[in-house]
């Protein structure tokens, strides 16, 4: 059995099922006796004749695991009888890293249970699904949970029952556990090996990995200083860099660069796994082109790694800030093969006047843009991400005064640290 599979099965009664209602996780566990412990929040309002499930999402392919948890989330809701409600879940090792594993709690309230059972159990059969299902107990004080046999291997746990317990909030947020080259990528090689895997799914990945440098070039240390610009959408980037390029006779770069343009929105489609490793790729392109562009003249970079890895965390951990890895994580470590720039400059803007401004510009956004708007705390997560990023760390500036006197105090913070 490989990796991932057994990950699921080894230590199956250590670990911790989460489930997401109305954006925050309960969490309970599982264990073989039961010692007088009240059911889990998530059960306590159930009824006897209302049926659970637990449909985890694993197989040996980490590509086709990542595709297959959107795809079921459509299928599921295409299917399903309306009497169901469907929430996210996720079960892990407390604090062992790689231990994560998606999926979906379905609670059917329905009449007859057959049309659920009969999708379930054909899921289970063909596809890369592992179904547990939840019964009260004859006392009706306990739930159970019992795991269905599964196509792709033989599974010892189906014959045992296990009690559902709750369990408390573990240290670390779950989807933390995951996030290093599946979320956030370090180096080039981690980020090439995911889009090479996608190229018999994805042909475009192919065309992508065309245009990536040679590791030679991308690692040139430029001679002239190379600042990037970070901040939200419609914190004024734009408008900064094309000055910025006029007062210092710079070049003016971005990432992802503009020879991804054709790809992006192909890329947008995919599950996280597959989008960041695009993502990723993009910012070792701009470095080249960087490198080459550095030993003529400073260069300005529009969004960068900083952009990458803090929407990248932004989205994998839900609810408030807290819930992103603490400050000094890895996670917020500059890759080590990629170019480090001299200066990262983070614009940062009133929640207000940035929803002015987006709405006085009135273009279309990325589905990641609009969350912003309506999500406070996504918001809240990308900003604070993005001030926990180091090696090199962002500096702050307001960006809510003129554009003449945002560009201004950026060339006194160019000048004071670059020597232009
Ligand atoms: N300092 C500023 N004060 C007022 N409006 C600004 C300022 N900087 C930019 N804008 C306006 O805000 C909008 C968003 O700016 P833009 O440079 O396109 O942001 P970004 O590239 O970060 O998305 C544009 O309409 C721009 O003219
Ligand atoms: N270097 C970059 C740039 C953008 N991105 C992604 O692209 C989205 C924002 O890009 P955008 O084109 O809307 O940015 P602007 O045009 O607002 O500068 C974010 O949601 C990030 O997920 C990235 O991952 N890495």
């Amino acid at each position: 059995m490989a990796g991932r599979i057994k990950s699921l099965l080894h230590r199956w009664s250590s670990r911790v099922f989460s489930v997401e209602l109305d954006g925050a996780p309960f969490y309970f566990a599982i264990q073989e006796r039961h010692r007088g412990e009240e059911a889990p929040r998530v059960f306590r309002n159930l009824q006897s004749h209302d049926r659970c499930y637990t449909l985890l999402v694993c197989s040996r392919d980490r590509i086709k695991t990542a595709r297959f948890y959107g795809e079921l989330k459509d299928k599921l809701l295409r299917e399903l009888p309306p009497e169901c409600d469907l929430s996210p879940m996720s079960s892990f090792l407390p604090n062992v890293r790689d231990s994560l594993i998606k999926g979906y709690f379905l609670k059917d309230i329905s009449e007859g249970s057959s049309t659920v059972e009969r999708l379930l159990s054909d899921l289970t059969q063909h596809e890369p699904v592992f179904v547990c299902s939840y019964c009260k107990s004859d006392d009706g004080q306990q739930w159970t949970q019992h795991l269905w046999s599964h196509g792709e291997s033989q599974v010892m746990e189906t014959a045992k029952k296990y009690y559902v317990v709750p369990s408390e909030t573990p240290e670390y947020h779950p989807s933390t556990l995951n996030m290093i080259n599946s979320d956030v990528f370090y180096s080039l090689d981690e980020a090439c090996e995911v889009l090479k895997k996608c190229g018999d799914i994805i042909p475009e990945a192919m065309s992508v990995l065309e245009l990536l440098p040679s590791r030679a070039e991308s690692r040139n240390k430029p001679d002239f200083p190379v600042i990037v610009i970070e901040g939200l959408d419609a914190t004024g980037k734009t408008t900064l860099t094309e000055s910025l390029r006029e007062t210092l006779g710079a070049s003016l770069l971005r990432s992802p660069p503009q020879c991804l343009s054709p790809w992006r929105a192909r890329f947008d489609q995919e599950p996280p796994l597959i989008r960041r490793a695009f993502y990723a790729l993009g910012n070792y392109i701009t470095a080249e082109q960087i490198g080459q562009e550095g030993k003529k003249t400073p260069v300005i970079v529009d969004r960068f790694w900083h952009s990458t890895a803090a929407y990248a965390i932004a989205t994998a951990v839900s609810g408030p800030v807290c819930n992103l890895p603490g400050e000094g994580s890895e996670v917020y470590c500059w890759p080590s093969d990629l170019l480090q720039p001299s200066l990262v400059v983070l614009l940062t803007l009133d929640p207000e006047e940035r929803k002015r401004r987006l709405r006085n510009r009135g273009q279309g956004k990325t589905n990641e843009e609009q969350e912003l708007d309506h999500n406070q705390l996504f918001r809240l997560r990308v900003e604070e991400a993005y001030r926990r990023i180091s090696g090199p760390a962002c500096v702050s500036v307001d960006a809510s005064p003129s554009a003449d006197q945002v560009l201004q105090q950026v060339l006194l913070l160019i000048r004071g640290k670059c020597h232009l």
